[in-house]
């Protein structure tokens, strides 16, 4: 689909992202363009499990996965992450719909390593036309990243590979990672324009850590397809170009130039 904008809403982000924000989604829709939110939602899924008295454990960024563990996060993440932002946007004037991933097997996701990370899914198949359907009624979807599975049921995907997959299987034209720092920084610095090849650089010599590589992962596969845009900006919003767009780090080929 033509002018399909994928915007990822990181946990970490969500209870700094302002009215401006919102009204910048409206905007964009406003002008033909089609965002298409997916949410994440880790720290209030903490939250929720400290109080269950849960232990949660992350490994390679992901989080391990127990039913139980499963319950809480789908419970936060189709419940007051996507009310919250649905609401907003519902604010800023446009028509906005909260989905789960397993809404009509919007997403479908096989299991990653059931004995290393438990119920933790990789998306295989993202049903585009349940997201063409809404589009077309001029809503914005608001996607939690929780997976259908024909052995598990369901699944938990890290959100931002489930915005690459929504991101390449609806042929969007960006995908914007917001997240609570500038974008990618190396000695404090911001990169404004970063290289496949960098990242893998920075992976291995640790610049790039922990909640920032499944994001730089979901990116470069998101690369491979028709994606012309990657970034990963900040949701507080203090760091735009002249348009008034977000600028953070532009994530791009190899082969391209980086200026
Ligand atoms: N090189 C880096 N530049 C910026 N942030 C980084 C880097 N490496 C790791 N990070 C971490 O990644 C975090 C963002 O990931 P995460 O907390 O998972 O956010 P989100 O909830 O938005 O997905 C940052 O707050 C920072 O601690
Ligand atoms: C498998 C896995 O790690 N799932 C994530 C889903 C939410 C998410 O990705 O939230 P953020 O974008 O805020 O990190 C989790 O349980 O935290």
């Amino acid at each position: 689909m033509e002018n399909v904008v994928v915007i990822k809403c990181g946990g970490s982000t969500l209870a700094s992202l302002s009215s401006d924000f919102f009204e910048g989604i409206a905007a964009m829709k406003q002008k033909g363009k089609h965002p298409i939110i997916v949410h994440g939602g880790g720290p209030a899924i903490n939250q929720m499990l400290d109080e269950e008295k849960v232990e949660t454990e992350f490994v390679d960024g992901l989080r391990k996965t127990t039913p139980e563990v499963l319950k809480a996060a789908e419970k936060v993440l189709t419940g007051h992450v996507s009310d919250g932002l649905v609401s907003c946007l519902q604010q800023a004037g446009v028509k906005a719909i909260g989905l789960s991933g397993v809404d009509e097997h919007l997403l479908e996701a096989v299991s990653v390593d059931i004995e290393k990370l438990g119920l933790v899914g990789d998306i295989e198949q993202v049903n585009t036309k349940i997201l063409k359907r809404y589009i077309e009624a001029d809503f914005i979807p608001v996607i939690a990243p929780i997976a259908v599975n024909q052995t598990y049921g369901k699944l938990n995907v890290n959100a931002d590979s489930a915005a690459s997959a929504v991101a390449k299987a609806m042929k969007a034209a960006e995908l914007m990672f917001v997240t609570d720092v500038d974008g990618i920084l190396c000695e404090g610095q911001l990169e404004e324009n970063i290289t496949v090849t960098t990242i893998e650089s920075f992976i291995e010599n640790g610049v790039i850590y922990g909640g920032m590589i499944p994001k730089v992962n979901a990116a470069k596969n998101s690369l491979t397809g028709q994606i012309e845009k990657v970034t990963i900006a900040n949701g507080n919003g203090k760091n735009k170009n002249k348009d008034g767009t977000l600028k953070g780090t532009s994530i791009v080929k190899d082969t391209a130039s980086t200026f």
